[in-house]
């Protein structure tokens, strides 16, 4: 199998809207979870790698992005794509720019483009600020992430700390006049020595103009649709090979179960929604610092498994805060994430076989505890959340990775009345 295209992802969540992005186009996908092995081979002419680095130390995350970068590179991969957040969702220290740099010398790369916008989901950028819709990011409900608070809307300040040379804009005027104008702009910029190049997108057409003029970039960074031209313009290059298949679809036994660690605005009001409709725990971090997580999976066994089952430690600004202060940021993540882990655990155990997780954090540490390595991609439930299959022990289950603000107010019952028509 040729690869054109290897994708590195800083979460799960990300990297299964990165799949159901490129897989509209029909051509096949290849999701992978964690590093693949050296003696794995390539599957699908586009191959992703899902890497939970968005928030680890800088070191691990460079390691771990450079160990990915050389398996794509070694299955023939020629462009290289590096996925992080449609709202640019790093910490202080920041993994983002040290990954692209570190990319970018290992594939040889002397400039690359930063370009988180999607459009669809009301991310776009103009004169090198990111919107949330109508909000600037520092002003969205992003300012309050439990993990990576975004308090600067502006792309080219939150990048600059992040890399070792200067950092430039090609704005929404030079996007609009076209792809050679953006060549000649991005070239200029190069001229000057300026690698590191925000790129301003309000629309799937500025994105179009953009995906053409850096066709010849060997590494290019963004969200999720950036990535969507791709299929077509690599066809028309006459640059893959196999042929377009069919949209996964797959009988999935009963049993299902919603598991959230985002305290996302959306995933909030979605847990609200939610609540009426099944039997729910919520998590409480203190709880959980002082009992473990064995009263949750005491409440699991005793919920019938053909009733719809929400785990939630979903809470609101204040109260993440509360619980901050009292454990600390990293620890009242960790123990949020190690118990939602350990109950998809059980529940698989249990028999359930749909999953709906809420958050990307969240989600790295589910599908690592229930030893999920590969996945394939089915219906896009909402731009950029697909559902998902993966073989475990012999049996499918389905999941559907949900990244914090994405779907709409009624995403859980949504996913699982989509998978109940498939
Ligand atoms: N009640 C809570 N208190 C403190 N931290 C929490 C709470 N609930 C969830 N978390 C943590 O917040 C983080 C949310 O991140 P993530 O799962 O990536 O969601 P999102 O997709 O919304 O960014 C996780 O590390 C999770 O464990
Ligand atoms: O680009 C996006 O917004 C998503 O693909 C993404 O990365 C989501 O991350 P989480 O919000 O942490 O789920």
């Amino acid at each position: 199998m040729q690869i054109s295209f290897g994708a590195i992802a800083d979460d799960f969540t990300g990297a299964t809207d990165l799949a159901a992005l490129l897989s509209r186009s029909g051509w096949p996908v290849s999701l992978r979870l964690g590093l693949p092995k050296p003696a794995d081979t390539p599957v699908a002419p586009f191959e992703i790698i899902a890497l939970k680095i968005r928030t680890v130390p800088v070191e691990q995350a460079v390691e771990q992005a450079l160990i990915a970068a050389d398996w794509l590179e070694k299955a023939g991969a020629k462009r290289f794509y590096w996925k992080y957040c449609s709202t640019f969702d790093s910490t202080a220290e920041g993994n983002i720019g040290p990954v692209s740099e570190a990319l970018m010398q290992r594939l040889g790369a002397s400039q690359t483009i930063y370009c988180p916008a999607f459009p669809e989901n009301g991310r776009s950028i103009f004169m090198g600020h990111l919107f949330v819709g109508e909000q600037p990011l520092d002003e969205s409900p992003m300012k309050d992430h439990p993990l990576t608070p975004m308090r600067d809307s502006s792309l080219v300040r939150l990048l600059s700390p992040q890399v070792t040379s200067p950092v430039g804009l090609a704005n929404r005027l030079v996007v609009a006049k076209g792809v050679e104008a953006l060549r000649d702009r991005l070239d200029a910029l190069k001229n000057k020595g300026v690698r590191h190049v925000v790129v301003d997108a309000v629309a799937d057409d500025d994105l179009a103009v953009i995906a053409e003029a850096t066709m010849g970039f060997r590494l290019v960074t963004g969200g999720s649709a950036l990535a969507m031209p791709l299929p077509k313009l690599l066809a028309d290059a006459g640059e893959l090979s196999g042929s377009r298949g069919h949209e996964t679809q797959v009988r999935v036994a009963e049993g299902q179960i919603v598991l959230s660690g985002s305290c996302s605005a959306m995933t909030r009001k979605q847990v609200a929604r939610y609540l009426p409709h099944a039997e729910s725990y919520k998590l409480d971090p203190l709880i959980l610092a002082e009992q473990g997580v064995e009263p949750a999976l005491d409440w699991l066994r005793s919920v019938s498994i053909d009733r719809a089952k929400l785990v939630y430690a979903t809470a609101e600004p204040d109260e993440v805060r509360n619980y901050q202060q009292a454990l600390g940021v990293e620890k009242s993540g960790a123990l949020v994430e190690e118990a939602l882990a350990r109950i998809a655990q059980e529940a698989s155990r249990l028999g359930v076989s749909r999953f709906v997780v809420a958050g990307g954090e969240t989600s790295g540490a589910v599908v690592n505890a229930l030893g999920v390595r590969q996945l394939s991609i089915g219906k896009e439930i909402a731009p950029g959340v697909p559902w998902t299959y993966a073989n475990l022990e012999g049996r499918t289950i389905a999941l559907a990775l949900k990244s914090g603000n994405f779907g709409a107010e009624d995403f859980f019952a949504q996913a699982f009345n989509l998978l109940e028509a498939s």
